[in-house]
């Protein structure tokens, strides 16, 4: 006899299906149980406005997390980077599975790199984020490019530099690893140019508080050193206040000294749009042992940039 099938709910964008085929995999290796596919369109995928105007927070995770309630699913496949950092009592994070190159990547016409893009260069990206720290960069440089607000999927995104509409575009390394486009990337972005989003190149499996033994199973995929990376990054932009909308790039990594893990860095940037200031800081000090301890590293950083002026960076985005 076959047992029932367990019901993964996820967005029905190819990056989505991707990643949610990967866990079902997962998931169904660790349970012993076939895994279905459930797809559900969210408002982020219908609406054709820019992210910052909808107001970012929530827009492509709602309607999985609604599913998820009214138990039409059994667990939920997020981008963490996607996931709100307020977390409903009556849901769980049951696993973050390893990160993947949590870096953003350019896409350019004549293989170009960041640094040799043509003067004038159009580069497309809704992200407030990529925009202050790739204007930033320019100014720095002597560079002039102009960012250029674009939204959709990551191919209608990539189609704007093959129709020669845009010189680059950026997007997420994770994201076009996973549908099998990563030949494309011109230019991987150092995070000391482009901090990425929090928790970007992680997925968030989500299930029921009350799921026990969904949980129990889950846990079997969560990596432990993901998990509190993302969590004290989560933490630094909860902190300030802000959504996944925001100018805020975060990333948290571990120093090591040969194999033994020593430390983890806390890096945090907020800036205006246009680049011509950011607030970049980083913390270092040992790896947090409890999801309170990650969650205070966060906290500790954002207070040390808000004290720097990084409130009056985040514009109307900043509540
Ligand atoms: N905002 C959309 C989004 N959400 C997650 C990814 C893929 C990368 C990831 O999982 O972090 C992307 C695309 C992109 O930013 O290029």
């Amino acid at each position: 006899m076959t047992e029932k099938a367990l019901r993964l709910g996820t967005r029905r964008s190819k990056l989505a299906l991707a990643q949610s085929g990967q866990v079902a995999d997962a998931v169904s290796q660790v349970t012993g149980r076939p895994v279905e596919l459930v797809e559900i369109t969210t408002y982020g995928d219908v609406s054709r406005e820019h992210l910052a105007q909808i107001g970012g927070t929530g827009v492509f995770v709602a309607a999985l997390r609604e599913a998820l309630a009214r138990g039409e699913v059994d667990f939920a496949v997020h981008s963490l980077k996607d996931l709100p950092t307020a977390q409903p009592d009556e849901l769980v994070l049951a696993a973050v599975p390893v990160r993947e190159d949590p870096r953003d990547v350019i896409v350019a016409r004549d293989a170009r790199k960041l640094t040799d893009l043509p003067r004038g260069a159009r580069v497309g990206t809704g992200s407030p984020r990529r925009m202050a720290q790739l204007n930033a960069y320019a100014r720095g440089h002597g560079m002039d490019i102009e960012t250029v607000p674009i939204r959709g999927n990551v191919d209608t995104r990539i189609g704007y530099v093959m129709n020669g509409e845009l010189d680059a575009v950026v997007l997420a390394a994770a994201g076009l690893n996973r549908i099998g486009r990563s030949d494309e990337v011109t230019d991987f972005l150092s995070v000391d140019t482009v901090l990425p989003a929090p928790g970007q190149g992680a997925l968030a499996i989500e299930c029921a508080a009350d799921n026990a033994d969904l949980i129990a199973a889950l846990a079997e995929l969560d990596d432990p050193f993901t998990r509190v990376a993302v969590t004290a990054e989560r933490s630094l932009l909860a902190a300030l206040e802000a959504g996944c909308s925001a100018p805020v790039g975060a990333l948290a990594d571990l120093l090591a000294d040969g194999q033994t893990v020593k430390e983890m860095r806390l890096r945090g940037v907020v800036g205006t749009t246009d680049g011509s200031t950011l607030v970049q800081l980083s913390t270092t000090g040992p790896v947090p042992e409890t999801h309170d301890a990650a969650m205070a590293l966060g906290r500790e950083l954002a207070t040390e940039m808000l004290a720097q002026g990084a409130a009056g960076l985040m514009g109307e985005r900043a509540q």
